[in-house]
């Protein structure tokens, strides 16, 4: 689920393995270059953790954060 914590929409990802968390990543991405909007994020092996929010609204939680987090949900 995701949390909202500093500013942000935040939610942590663990899959079985790097493979599952990279391909993951990747359908994230073309996602994120769909809505010109882009997570801020990590990967440790399995685990993919992700903050969202807008810095063109300074730093601001936005409806394009919500729309992006449903739609990462989609492809988890
Ligand atoms: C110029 C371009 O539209 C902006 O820099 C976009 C790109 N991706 C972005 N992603 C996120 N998460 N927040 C933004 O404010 C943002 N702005």
């Amino acid at each position: 689920m995701w949390e909202e914590q500093n500013n942000a929409l935040y939610r942590k990802f663990v899959f079985a393995d790097f493979s599952e968390a990279f391909a993951f990543m990747v359908r994230v991405a073309f996602e994120a270059e769909k809505m010109n909007h882009h997570p801020k994020w990590t990967n440790t092996w399995n685990t993919v953790e992700i903050w969202l929010n807008t810095h063109d609204s300074g730093h601001k939680v936005t409806e394009n954060d919500h729309k992006l987090a449903a739609r990462i949900d989609a492809v988890a």
